[in-house]
């Protein structure tokens, strides 16, 4: 149990329950290849039965840690960093990003867009989920959709979640890690059929870093 000061503070988004924060190569999407500074939130409630950082759902295994804190270690690394989670945005991150904002940092976040949108981004990665559907906000200023595909209705999951982002948003498909040799080849078709989805890959997972 957290006290009621620091529950507070969390409240507010002034303390976050920090996982962990690493310097790597975004692996996914639309900035896949280039260096960033990763912090990742605990505590998420979707439920993803394939998640694959399902240590971050719990939140209370985090400790709740001042946002100046995490904004004087991205400093030290690169000029982008990344929010994922966890699901960030079941934290109020408009402290966390004004913070960051004022080392002229990049400010990218990866959702799931479960909660309403807080916070101000250069870059916005919704990545919809059936479990919890987005919010409008997030459908509406979504950079990238990012779809992962775990098995064949996950296609037409896709296209009902492209027609609901706006229209500038770029489009990806992104196999399910522990089903990529059955999924792969299955976008690889789709694509081509289908080119105003581009291929999305976790590429970090094939380089072995973080
Ligand atoms: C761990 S989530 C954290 C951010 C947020 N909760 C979300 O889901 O977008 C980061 C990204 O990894 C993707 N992801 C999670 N588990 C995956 C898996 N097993 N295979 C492929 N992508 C996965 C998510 O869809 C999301 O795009
Ligand atoms: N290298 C790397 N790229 C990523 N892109 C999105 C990630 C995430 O977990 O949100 C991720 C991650 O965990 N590692
Ligand atoms: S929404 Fe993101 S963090 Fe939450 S369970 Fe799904 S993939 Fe994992
Ligand atoms: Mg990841």
């Amino acid at each position: 149990m957290l006290s009621k000061e620091i529950q507070l503070e969390v409240n507010k988004g002034a303390m976050l329950p920090l996982m962990e924060e690493f310097y790597t190569i975004q692996g996914e999407g639309n900035h896949t290849g280039t260096a960033a500074y990763f912090i990742r939130i605990g505590g998420c409630d979707v439920g993803c039965h394939w998640c694959d950082v399902k240590e971050s759902w719990n939140a209370e295994l985090h400790p709740p840690t001042p946002i100046e804190n995490i904004v004087a270690n991205a400093v030290k690394y690169a000029d982008t960093v990344v929010v994922t989670g966890g699901e960030p945005l079941t934290w109020d991150m408009s402290l966390l990003t004004s913070k960051l904002k004022e080392h002229k940092l990049k400010i990218h976040i990866e959702t799931s867009g479960a909660y309403p949108l807080s916070g101000t981004w250069d870059w916005i990665c919704l990545s919809p989920k059936k479990n919890k559907l987005p919010t409008q906000t997030v459908y509406d200023h979504a950079d990238e959709l990012k779809v992962i595909i775990f098995n064949k209705h996950d296609f037409i999951f896709a296209e009902e979640q492209a027609a609901k982002v706006n229209s500038n948003a770029l489009l990806f498909l992104q196999p399910e890690w522990s089903n990529k040799e059955d999924m792969t080849p299955l976008i690889v078709d789709y694509v081509m059929k289908n080119p105003k989805w581009r291929v999305s890959l976790q590429t970090h997972k094939y380089l072995n870093i973080p």
